[in-house]
């Protein structure tokens, strides 16, 4: 996708609901600072953040270049310029099963004023960007959530968990093979251009896992303001194959007390081959003087079990629905990966006055690839404020398939929910006896999906 986000007109629906309540929904102009920096204090008020230090707000300004920056304005409030409400969007590559990249369309900083909760802002907004989505082509919106009572009701579903997992550290007996390249720790500044290149092919493999924006990685090692406690925790060590090529690398901080031994975090673990991963996992469980190590956001189907004589030593907690997923264009998002098993199956999906409502068969070939096609002749719909999934009350149709909401076909998207679990819990259903087992199959990904960042 590439084209300038300011082209995409402001949705008028969005605006006339906004309109409505008095109050106005405006674009901000990347070059206007002073509006941005404005947003940024909406933004981080919103998430009931300290105020940003100078150095933050400055490299957050410099992120929002590049995306499409949205407020909410009160004419009545006593400062007009600060919003009472933000949002933004921008768009972004999504790793899907076989490891192409699909269009998507981010969406961040969902926040509406303490003062004006509970009048249909944030309904308007997300409105709003679905139409900014579908208008720049992605094939589904996107979204990490602070809480996951909010986004089911506008067609988005958790397709990525993560979780948190902590390592026993005196219980630690690597059982797992050696890896035959070295460790080299280096300073964080030094990795600057390896990171990008790095991420990239570890975004690569990995379903669930976005494309980074630029001024990520930047945060991570603690460039931008390098007097600041985390930056001067930040320690990082690199894997290097063999043949002296960079693999992958992991940024942490140690915590510790006087005369204490320490905990050990990381939440930037990035591996672009399986030995890269193996060592650095290596790296971080043998450190000594420390008794646990913690890593953030991780995934829920991490080796590393199988890498320690003592699984117990592992715990896993705080497992969260993680990346939320609303598809847009099911023949763009379902044609873009690759399937685990051939087969034809119907999908008769219901997105009521959404885009991806329609009945379509999905085949997919020896080779796994898949190809959605409509068989129905619904045009495409407007996008209206879409709604919790209906039974469809179409006819079915005599091959094997499935009836779903648009909820629903987020969620088994990237293969981290089986089609039969949902049938379980009465939210699909098969057309023919069989065809949930055919999904199952079919929809399963190599490799369990994970996002490892918050955006
Ligand atoms: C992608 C992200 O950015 S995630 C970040 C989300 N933002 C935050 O958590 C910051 C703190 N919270 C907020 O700023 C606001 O409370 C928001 C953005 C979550 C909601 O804003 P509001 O303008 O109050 O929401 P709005 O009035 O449009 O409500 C729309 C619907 O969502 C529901 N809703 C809104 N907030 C919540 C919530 N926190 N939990 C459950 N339901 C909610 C409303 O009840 C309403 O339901 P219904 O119309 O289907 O009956």
């Amino acid at each position: 996708m590439s084209f300038d986000l300011q082209d995409i007109p402001l949705d008028s629906a969005a605006s006339a609901a906004i309109a409505a309540q008095g109050l106005e929904y405006r674009l901000l102009d990347p070059g206007n600072r002073a509006a941005l920096a404005a947003w940024i204090q909406a933004d981080v008020r919103g998430f009931h953040r300290a105020r940003p230090r100078k150095s933050d707000a400055t490299h957050q300004l410099q992120v929002l270049t590049d995306r499409r920056v949205l407020g909410v304005y009160d004419p009545k409030a006593a400062d007009r310029e600060t919003p009472v409400a933000t949002v933004s969007g921008w768009p972004a590559g999504l790793t899907v099963p076989g490891g192409r990249s699909v269009d998507a369309w981010a969406v961040s900083s969902v926040t509406v004023s303490p003062t004006h909760r509970r009048r249909g802002i944030a309904r308007a907004l997300m409105a709003g960007s679905v139409a900014d989505a579908r208008a720049a082509g992605a094939a589904l919106a996107m979204l990490t959530a602070t809480e996951a009572t909010i986004y089911g009701r506008f067609g988005y579903a958790p397709a990525a968990q993560a979780a948190t997992i902590t390592i026993d550290r005196p219980r630690v007996r690597w059982i797992g093979p050696a890896a035959p390249g070295r460790l080299e720790l280096v300073e964080p500044a030094e990795l600057r251009n390896d990171a990008a290149a790095l991420v990239r092919r570890a975004v690569a493999r990995t379903p669930g896992e976005i494309d980074r924006w630029p001024g990520l990685l930047d945060r991570v090692l603690g460039l931008i303001d390098l007097e600041r406690d985390f930056a001067r925790a930040t320690r990082v060590v690199r894997y290097d194959d063999e043949d002296g090529q960079p693999q992958g690398f992991v940024t942490y901080r140690i915590t510790r007390e006087l005369d204490e031994p320490g905990i050990l975090d990381f939440d930037f673990l990035v591996a672009a081959t399986d030995d890269a991963e193996r060592a650095l996992w290596r790296f971080l469980v043998e450190q000594d003087f420390v008794t646990a190590v913690r890593g953030r956001l991780r995934s829920i189907d991490e080796p590393v079990a199988w890498l320690l004589e003592d699984p117990r030593a592992i715990t896993v907690s705080d497992v969260v629905d993680h990346l939320w997923v609303r598809v847009l264009d099911p023949v763009a998002a379902l044609s873009a990966r690759v399937y685990g098993a051939t087969g034809t199956l119907t999908l008769e999906i219901a997105d009521p006055d959404g885009p991806a409502d329609g009945t379509f068969e999905l085949e997919v070939a020896g080779n796994g690839r898949g190809e959605l096609r409509r068989v129905d002749d619904t045009p495409s719909a407007p996008m209206a404020t879409p709604t919790r999934a209906a039974p469809s009350t179409r006819r079915s149709r005599p091959s094997q398939g499935i009836r779903l909401g648009v909820q629903e076909l987020g969620a088994i998207y990237l293969g981290g929910v089986r089609p039969s679990v949902l049938a379980r819990a009465g939210r699909l259903a098969e057309v023919a006896p069989g065809s949930i087992a055919l999904a199952d199959r079919m929809f399963a990904s190599e490799r369990t999906p994970h996002l490892s960042i918050w955006f």
